[in-house]
């Protein structure tokens, strides 16, 4: 699939997902790509219905920037209470509808948002679709204090780390000041036993290990077909 075809899969699923939005409730919105095709369907049935949310969370600034720019007002998590619904991408989609997330970076806020919303929807093209999590490295978000020794332990856990660079080639730095190493070790036979293990290594912020969190994931597939899956 080249990436015209794959954005408009992303564009299908994006649209479908707005139009599930209730017009008044509390909305988590999450950061990417496919996200921001989610951002330009909401803004646009602003325009043509009127359509108004009670408040707006968002994952990232970049995520932020877009929904202001289209007349949005954006509140902080702390100042709400829970969303009604979070509409995020996902990097891969297994077939527990578990993920792995953070392609972008804004693992930790995306799963802050996420916890702390009643239903979580992840729009996707076909391509995030595995049976198994795989294809994807895993991010690890880390703090500077430790990170060295973080690195070590992974790559002796046989994880293959590996730092990740921004576009200068220095080490990327997230929203919250930290690093990211991205775990190379494909396929995850047992999810739940790395995120164990990493949710108890200290100097680990976050990771993109997001499971038994999302509810629904709608899916564009290339024959055109948009599925709606469901736990
Ligand atoms: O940090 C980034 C997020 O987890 C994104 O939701 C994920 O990387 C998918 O992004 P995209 O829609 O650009 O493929």
């Amino acid at each position: 699939m080249d990436k015209k075809q794959q954005d408009q899969l992303k564009k299908e699923a994006a649209t479908k997902a707005a139009m599930m939005v209730e017009s008044g409730s509390v909305l988590g919105v999450g950061t990417g790509s496919t996200v921001a095709f989610f951002i330009d369907a909401l803004g646009k049935r602003k325009d043509e219905e009127g359509f108004r949310l009670k408040h707006i969370v968002t994952t990232s600034n970049r995520s932020k920037k877009q929904l202001e720019g289209l007349g949005f007002k954006v509140d902080e998590l702390a100042n709400i209470d829970q969303a009604d619904l979070t509409v995020d991408g996902a990097d891969r989609v297994d077939d527990n509808l578990d993920g792995i997330k953070g392609g972008g970076g804004a693992l930790t806020l995306e799963k802050n948002v996420a916890i702390n919303s009643k239903k979580i929807i992840w729009i996707v093209d076909e391509s995030k679709l595995v049976q198994q999590l795989s294809g994807f490295p895993l991010p690890v978000e880390v703090l500077p204090i430790s990170c060295e020794q973080n690195f070590k332990k992974f790559a002796s856990q046989g994880l293959k780390p590996k730092f990740r660079l921004a576009e200068d080639g220095k080490r990327y730095v997230t929203h919250y000041g930290n690093y990211i190493i991205d775990l190379y070790a494909d396929p995850i036979p047992v999810p739940a036993g790395l995120a164990d293990y990493l949710d108890h290594t200290v100097g680990v912020v976050e990771h993109g290990l997001f499971l038994n969190m999302c509810d629904e994931v709608i899916i564009a597939h290339s024959d055109g077909t948009i599925e709606d899956k469901r736990k």
